[in-house]
This record gives structure tokens, C-alpha cells and sequence, in this order.
């Protein structure tokens, strides 16, 4: 399958400073990213490129197979057929909901047009708002008649740009799963710009990670998650601890939360190792590789409890375990490590992006 967008080997700069950085990668037709990275990083200047507000230093961006940006060349964004939704929805005040989704479709004839925007209405489930006006709608209905009426002229390519980000946490989360449905049903490619990881493993078939400018991995949520690509990947994706450790022999390391086996052969005896411990990677109970952890601080969370622990070393950590385990305060327990994220100390976190080029 032909992607429909292409990025390859992107950088862009502000002045003389690089914030995005090496970038390539692709969508397939009906394929749905999110980009995910922290405050800064990059996301919404690599959304802009692809809009075509901002220009690329170097590389090129191409649509359905025909270069849309490169160095010194842009394709205008009005004519890109690429659809934009913004975090604060950015309706007409003075319109009504069927007007505002009507405005990019002024072209189609009067019949055809009051029946795009009945189908875009009833698909964001607010057919019976179609007279009302913004003002009178939660921020959760103004962000679908923004997206319904970003759809209405069949866009090649939807791009979001913190799209739920002015919702409160539960709402985020079920608008981005309804957002899917909708995009799915349109059949729309999108690339939707999130710092939320639910938000963006709710969404996306494919997630991108970005840090300091750099696209750190650009693959599912599961491989995602369960093999990042380095130790900045998996703090974005996941909460976990940090631990140093030390390879033993080939096959197991010692590390502050007792030995761990390791999950390959390729490591050396004396190497150092970084693990990356996720709350669902501690075991509590007897082993003869496990610890005694002492409890000092614990707090009830319904069905989890956050633990801080103490380890033999003097270490101590925090993470959250099934409330079933049910561990008094200032009480031991033995724990140990169960296949966390093994990094050599090479897979360093990449440095941020302070880069200053000379042109
Ligand atoms: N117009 C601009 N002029 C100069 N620097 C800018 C401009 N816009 C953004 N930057 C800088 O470029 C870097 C990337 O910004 P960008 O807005 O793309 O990041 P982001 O990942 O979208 O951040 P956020 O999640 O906070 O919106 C940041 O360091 C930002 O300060």
C-alpha cells in the first residue's frame, strides 16, 4: 500500500536553532498516528511543516505521492486538503452548529451540502444541536462540531493539534476514542499531536514519539510500550524507576531490587545495565531472588495502593500494587523483578536539543 504522507528526513529551524530534527515517516491511507512527546519537543512545528505553515530547513513532505514542502518550496496550506483541528476548537461564534460545519463546503450545491452536514452532525451525534450556537455547547461538543467540520470537505489528511487537551481527564479520554470511531467511519488518515499517552494509545494505531526534535520510535502502542526503542521512550510512554545494575553472568544481573534473569545472552559479565522497573514488573513474595523491601509510606487508592518502599541498599521508590496484596504500612516484603526494561548503559536517553547551527 502507497503511504498517503511521507515525511523524509525533515529538519526545521527557528532562526538558527534545529527543533526538529532527521524526521521521516509515513501514514497509510486510513491509518491514524499520534505524536507524543513532552512540552517543547517538537510536536506542533512537525504538525505546522505538515500543514504547510512552516517551513522545512531541509528535507521534503509529500501527499498522495506528490512533494507538497521542501527547502525553499511549499505547496500553500489551502491547497493541501489537509483539515485542521486545534486544541481551543476555534468555531464561529456567530454561527450556528450546521453554519460552521457548512463553512468549508460552500461550493457544493444546496442539497448536497445541507446532507454532508446532516451525516457530519448525526456521525458527531449532535444532529438535534444543528440551530444552536457555540457558546451553548460543553467544550466536548464544540471539539466534534470542529472536527465535523473539518471533515465535511473529505480532507486527505486530518491533523490535530491537542485536540482534547482543554477537557477534564475523563472526558479526554472517551472524546479520543469516539474521535477514532468518527475518523474510522470517514475513513480519514490523521496525525493527531497529544502529550497524553492514554490519549494517544486510545487513538492511534501507530504512535510517534518525539524528544528533543528527534523521532525516538515510530510504531504501535503494544510494540510501544513493551519495546521502546530507549530509556526516553520508555519514560514517556510508562511511569517506572529507574535502577542501575550489574550483569553477574551471562543470563543474570544484580540490581537494588535483587537479581534479575536476563532477557537475552548478549550482555557481559561487569557490564553495567540500566532496568526500568513499571509498577506491574514487582513481585511480591518468597523467591531467592527477591528482596526485603520495607514499607514507608503507603497510600489507599481503591482497587491499587502506592507504595514507597526502602531497599536493603538504602534505595527507595515508589510504585503502585494491586490493592489485593494489601501490605500494612511499616510492615517487609520480599520483592523481586519480573521482566522489566533492560538497557546497556549506551542506550542513553538522547540528549535534549539545545543544537545551535551555524547557517
Ligand atoms: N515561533 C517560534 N519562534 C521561535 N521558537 C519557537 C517558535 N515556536 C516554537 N518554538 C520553540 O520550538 C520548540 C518546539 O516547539 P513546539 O511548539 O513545536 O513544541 P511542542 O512539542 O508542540 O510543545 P507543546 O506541547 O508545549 O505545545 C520549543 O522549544 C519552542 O519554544
Amino acid at each position: 500500500m502507497q503511504p498517503i504522507l511521507s515525511a523524509n528526513d525533515l529538519e526545521c529551524r527557528y532562526g538558527n536553532r534545529v527543533v526538529i530534527e532527521s524526521v521521516s515517516l509515513s501514514l497509510l491511507p486510513g491509518e491514524i498516528a499520534c505524536l507524543l512527546g513532552p512540552s517543547g519537543c517538537g510536536k506542533t512545528t512537525l504538525l505546522q511543516a505538515i500543514a504547510g505553515f512552516q517551513p522545512l530547513a531541509s528535507g521534503s513532505i509529500t501527499l498522495e505521492g506528490k512533494t507538497i514542502s521542501s527547502a525553499g518550496a511549499m505547496t500553500p496550506p489551502e491547497k493541501r486538503n489537509i483539515g485542521m483541528v486545534f486544541q481551543d476548537y476555534a468555531l464561529f461564534p456567530h454561527l450556528n452548529l450546521a453554519d460552521n460545519v457548512a463553512f468549508g463546503i460552500q461550493s457544493l450545491g444546496g442539497q448536497e451540502r445541507r446532507a454532508r452536514v446532516a451525516e457530519l452532525l448525526q456521525l458527531v451525534q449532535l444532529q438535534e444541536y444543528a440551530k444552536q450556537f457555540p457558546h451553548q455547547l460543553s467544550g466536548g461538543q464544540q471539539q466534534r462540531v470542529a472536527l465535523a467540520r473539518a471533515l465535511a470537505p473529505r480532507p486527505r489528511l486530518l491533523l490535530m493539534d491537542e485536540p482534547f487537551s482543554n477537557l477534564d481527564s475523563a472526558l479526554r479520554r472517551s472524546l479520543a476514542a469516539e474521535v477514532r470511531q468518527i475518523l474510522r467511519a470517514q475513513g480519514t488518515p490523521a496525525m493527531i499531536v497529544t502529550h497524553d499517552r492514554s490519549e494517544a494509545f486510545i487513538a492511534g494505531d501507530t504512535l510517534g514519539v518525539l524528544s528533543g526534535g528527534q523521532l525516538q520510535q515510530w510504531d504501535t502502542p503494544q510494540q510501544l510500550y513493551r519495546h521502546p526503542a530507549n530509556i526516553a521512550v520508555a519514560r514517556i510512554v510508562s511511569d517506572g524507576t529507574l535502577f542501575e545494575g550489574r550483569v553477574i553472568h551471562t543470563g543474570l544481573a544484580e540490581t537494588p531490587l535483587g537479581k534479575l534473569e536476563l532477557p537475552h545472552q548478549g550482555f557481559t559479565a561487569g557490564e553495567q545495565i540500566r532496568v526500568f522497573v513499571r509498577s506491574e514488573d514487582i513481585l511480591p513474595g518468597d523467591h531467592p531472588h527477591a528482596v526485603l523491601a520495607h514499607i514507608i509510606e503507603k497510600t489507599f487508592l481503591g482497587d491499587r495502593a502506592v507504595y514507597k518502599f526502602r531497599l536493603p541498599g538504602g534505595n527507595s521508590f515508589s510504585t503502585s500494587l494491586k490493592a489485593a496484596h494489601h501490605f500494612p504500612a511499616d510492615s517487609t516484603v520480599p520483592l523481586r523483578l519480573s521482566r522489566p526494561l533492560v538497557f546497556t548503559t549506551h542506550s542513553e536517553d538522547r540528549s535534549p536539543y539545545q543544537k545551535v547551527q551555524a547557517d
